[in-house]
């Protein structure tokens, strides 16, 4: 039998106090009922004192959820009474109470004379008030949290007297966050195994523990005291809250699911949630994700480079310890990229309908290669682009190998060519109106012709700032058509690539002395 761990959230409370970050009654409610549905034991829902929209939404929350519903309150009556009419209705309420015990928000925070003088008189009155809160919450509510903020950084003889008084006093849950994120793994367990020992009356509380980000620390501080004896976590989805963050729900819960064979704990979370609980928060708060968050990040599960895009495709435990279904994401993504190899543009070809030999691979990956390097992510639609581009290829080809454009406000566009057919090479430059009519006629001069353009369009096909750009060109020779595409980042590119793909075609048909009227590459 595994034991069971609380998950605590608390995304819609300090998730919440997260710079930038506000929600309307509507918002935190609909998050609720996702957080709900995602399974986590307790929702703390807001601070019901500090404002009128935080008063309604805990209010709301406590009467709809079928989960335990916390709101927090200042060691003080007035806050405590306010948390309790908000709860009112509550299916399951807990009042949360919480006061500082480090010194140095003793000293900081609680500086006035009416605290006492000395630290020791000013501890006396913070131990007072932490007892005088919970027993003022318990005459009003049955189920009763105590946090001891900046318990990180609280000397650990003073934080068992204090924990074992609320305990006294009524608390059922005694928290201890590592409000500023100060403490590392190994010093936050030991913390935890203290209060296991030092504290007589322990057995009557669960132990919970809220770690705060500054150090990038809180997931790892938050399993080093699960592991030594803490039965409720505190977390927000996204790792939101204050400065850098808390501890984030989603990686805690994978880390104690993906590393089951470590320890004998389980949580009640549906993991197949976690996506989209992710996604709702983040649209609301209107906090983005960082595409790198473990879990739930853009590349959580994208994979670009060809060696790790072979090893996934021939078995994704190579590169992947949890499935993306398993946190509720569609599929894992080979993003191609200049980075990718042959396998993945297979891969991806294969899932577009294009089944290629290798000889067929190696030209496509060469042309895939050269747009890769130029834009960072290469599409599904930049591939059928392309393919349809090189399906169409005719036969004779003029291969545009140098293109060099100069042009700006202030000077006269010139453009330079290199063309090779047939082994053998053309280069020219010329001057025109606009870069592409420099292009054109560098291309006309190269080959010795007239010009030939009967009609000229560029569009894009891809989307982005970096989307491949196709040209198309129509040119009239000895009264036939012939329509050119050619695509590039570059539409100036693009548009050489039209036009020779153009010439090229009215070179092969003369060459085999057809009779049709219009040729194209199938545009
Ligand atoms: C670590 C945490 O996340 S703590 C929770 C943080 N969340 C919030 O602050 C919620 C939003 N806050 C608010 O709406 C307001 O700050 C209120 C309504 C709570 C209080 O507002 P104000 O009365 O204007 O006080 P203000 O916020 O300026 O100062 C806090 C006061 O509470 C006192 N205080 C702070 N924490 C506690 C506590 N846990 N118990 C008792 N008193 C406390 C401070 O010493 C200060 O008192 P002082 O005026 O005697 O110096
Ligand atoms: C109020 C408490 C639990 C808190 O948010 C903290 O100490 O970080
Ligand atoms: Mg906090």
């Amino acid at each position: 039998m595994r034991e069971k761990i609380l998950v605590f959230d608390t995304t819609l409370r300090d998730g919440e106090q997260s710079p930038g970050a506000s929600l309307n009654v509507q918002e935190k409610v609909e998050i609720a009922r996702q957080l709900e549905k995602l399974g986590v034991d307790i929702i703390e829902a807001g601070f019901p004192a500090s404002s009128p929209l935080q008063f309604e939404a805990v209010q709301k929350i406590g009467a709809e959820s079928g989960a335990v519903v916390a709101a927090l309150a200042r060691a003080v009556e007035q806050d405590i009474t306010r948390a309790w009419q908000s709860l009112r209705e509550a299916r399951k309420p807990r009042i949360h109470t919480f006061i500082s015990t480090s010194d140095i928000h003793i000293t900081g925070k609680f500086g006035s004379s009416r605290y006492g003088t000395s630290l020791k008189e000013k501890r006396a009155t913070i131990l007072n008030m932490a007892v005088n809160a919970v027993t003022f919450a318990r005459s009003l509510a049955g189920d009763i949290e105590f946090s001891a903020e900046d318990a990180g950084r609280t000397d650990p003889v003073y934080l068992a007297e204090i924990i074992e008084a609320v305990i006294e006093a009524g608390a059922s849950t005694v928290n201890i966050p590592d409000t500023t994120g100060y403490t590392w793994p190994s010093e936050f367990g030991k913390k935890i195994r203290d209060l296991k020992t030092r504290v007589g009356n322990i057995e009557k509380a669960i132990i919970s523990v809220h770690c705060h980000n500054d150090l990038g620390l809180a997931v790892a501080n938050s399993l080093s005291a699960l592991e030594q004896g803490a039965r409720q976590v505190e977390c927000s989805i996204n790792g939101i809250g204050e400065r850098a963050g808390n501890a984030s729900l989603e990686e805690i819960v994978m880390a104690l699911k993906v590393r089951s064979d470590l320890h004998n704990f389980e949580t009640g979370i549906i993991t197949e949630e976690i996506y989209n609980t992710s996604r709702m928060v983040s649209s609301f708060t209107g906090i983005i994700i960082q595409p790198n968050k473990a879990i739930v990040g853009d590349n959580a599960f994208s994979h670009e480079s060809g060696i790790h895009q072979d090893g996934m495709l021939k078995n994704r435990e190579t590169y992947e310890v949890m499935t993306p279904q398993s946190v509720g994401v569609p599929e894992t993504s080979i993003v191609l990229g200049r980075h990718s190899g042959k396998h993945g543009l297979a891969s991806r070809l294969l899932s577009l309908g294009y089944i290629l030999q290798d000889k067929e691979l190696e030209t496509i990956y060469r042309r895939f290669v050269d747009i890769a390097d130029k834009k960072k992510e290469v599409y599904d639609d930049d591939l059928r682009v392309m393919m349809g581009d090189e399906l169409s290829r005719p036969a004779s080809v003029y291969e545009l190998d140098y293109l060099h454009i100069n042009s700006g406000t202030a000077s006269i566009p010139t453009a330079t060519v290199r063309i090779t057919h047939n082994q053998r090479t053309f280069e020219e430059s010329a001057t025109g109106d606009g870069p592409v009519d420099a292009c054109f006629r560098a291309i006309e001069r190269a080959l010795g012709i007239e010009s030939m353009v009967s009609s000229y369009s560029v569009r894009s096909t891809t989307a982005g700032r970096q989307a491949l750009g196709e040209a198309l060109v129509r040119i009239r020779d000895r009264n036939v058509s012939f329509n050119g595409r050619g695509i590039s980042t570059d539409i100036i590119e693009a548009s050489a690539k039209a036009y020779l793909q153009a010439l090229s075609l009215s070179r092969t048909y003369f060459e085999t002395d057809n009779t049709t009227e219009t040729i194209d590459n199938g545009v």
